[in-house]
């Protein structure tokens, strides 16, 4: 345990004395619906005597564990200090029906909302978004935490340009080396090392679904410990759905033809000899470094980027996590071109065309989210 999750556990020790009951109108006119998650809903609001605009999070009481809202909120009060992470407001209260806490609110919506299908946003401001998360990313890695859920929805926006972004939603958060269950998903943001996860489907065929279901669930029961090179996936895959408005594939799973030529296209770009192990120990320094590799034939759905992007998306993208680029790495990518010129040309004529309507349904599709 490092000293700053100790000091989260004894913050939220604290806060559970002080919790107070309050009626949300006497102090707050709410304004709007900012989203709703799985767990509960954020609203807009304006406190009645400061003034100040406000996301007011609301978790139903019923589905909630009163440990994990205080844990949300004094993660976000406490430690996300850094201008591109999600900070509390220091008010924190219950209802009859609900916990709620404030948080510093992105007024702009959510990256979702300037994602363009297949078209994706300006190479400049997914520049200026993955600097921004590089440096949020490494503040909560230092302090020991992981975030475990970097995606579109939960990168709010400040300003309509990205010049300020803050990533938000501590839900998922855990401290580095904790123990969890590795559950593999459907969805291009989850890693490879959980496609162990799935176990080998071929033995059940014998078996009905009840028990095929039970036999799946205690297969899935991988215990890992949390790293934060779940992070740097995830900002890898955000990445490109940025640049592109689409996903490099659907699922990372070893059966997904697309995952099947980004792993080829990798491997070949590693060395001839060297067999793609999940869990490969980095041998000396030099082996980690691909970037010094010759550039093999890349796979189709990275053709359209510079030899820069490939080199950035090959070390956040890198199937073996102890070898994967830390969120920091990615600092030494910017600056130069990452889409090459002729596709840079089509795209920006295609996003004169599109609005951004349409995105978000069309990206969560994609992500298949809602299946963890
Ligand atoms: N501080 C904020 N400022 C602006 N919008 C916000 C804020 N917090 C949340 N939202 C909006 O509300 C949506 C849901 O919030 P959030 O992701 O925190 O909820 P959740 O229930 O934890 O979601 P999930 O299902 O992703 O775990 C976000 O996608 C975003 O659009």
């Amino acid at each position: 345990m490092t000293a700053a999750t100790k000091l989260l556990d004894e913050m939220c020790h604290l806060t559970a004395q002080s919790l107070t009951p309050m009626d949300t109108s006497e102090h707050f006119k709410i304004l709007k619906l900012l989203g709703e998650g799985s767990y509960g809903k954020v609203m807009l609001a304006v406190h009645r005597k400061r003034g100040t605009p406000m996301a007011l999070k609301f978790f139903p009481r019923e589905s909630t564990c009163l440990f994990s809202f205080l844990r949300e909120y004094n993660l976000s009060l406490s430690f996300c200090t850094h201008p591109s992470l999600t900070r509390a407001l220091g008010i924190a209260y219950s209802t009859p029906s609900h916990y709620v806490f404030a948080q510093q609110a992105g007024l702009f919506g959510d990256l979702y909302d300037v994602i363009l299908p297949e078209v994706g946003m300006e190479e400049d401001s997914c520049q200026r978004v993955v600097s921004q998360l590089c440096g949020a990313l490494s503040h909560l890695h230092s302090l020991g935490f992981v975030h475990r859920d970097v995606k579109p929805e939960n990168v709010f926006l400040c300003d309509s340009t990205c010049r300020w972004v803050k990533l938000g939603d501590f839900g998922m958060v855990k401290a580095r080396g904790t123990r969890v269950p590795e559950v593999w998903y459907s969805s291009p943001y989850c890693t490879p090392e959980a496609e162990i996860a799935r176990g080998n489907s071929d033995s059940w065929k014998s078996m009905n679904d009840e028990e095929e279901e039970e036999e799946k669930k205690k297969k899935s029961r991988v215990w890992v410990s949390v790293e934060p090179s779940t992070d740097s996936w995830a900002l890898g895959i955000l990445t490109y759905a940025m640049l592109t408005g689409s996903h490099p594939w659907a699922e990372t799973a070893s059966d997904c033809h697309s995952y099947l030529k980004y792993q080829e296209w990798f491997e070949r770009a590693k060395g001839p000899n060297d067999e793609l192990d999940v869990w490969a120990e980095p041998q000396d320094e030099s082996e980690a470094e691909l970037g010094k590799k010759d550039h093999p034939p890349v796979a189709p759905q990275f053709a359209c980027f510079t030899p820069l992007a490939c080199s950035f998306f090959q070390s956040l993208l890198d199937p073996r996590p102890k070898f994967r680029g830390r969120p920091d790495d990615g600092l030494s990518f910017l600056g130069g071109d990452w889409v090459m010129e002729k596709e840079r040309v089509r795209l920006e004529k295609e996003r004169k065309k599109s609005s951004g309507k349409g995105a978000i349904k069309k990206l969560k599709e994609m992500e298949g989210r809602g299946e963890r």
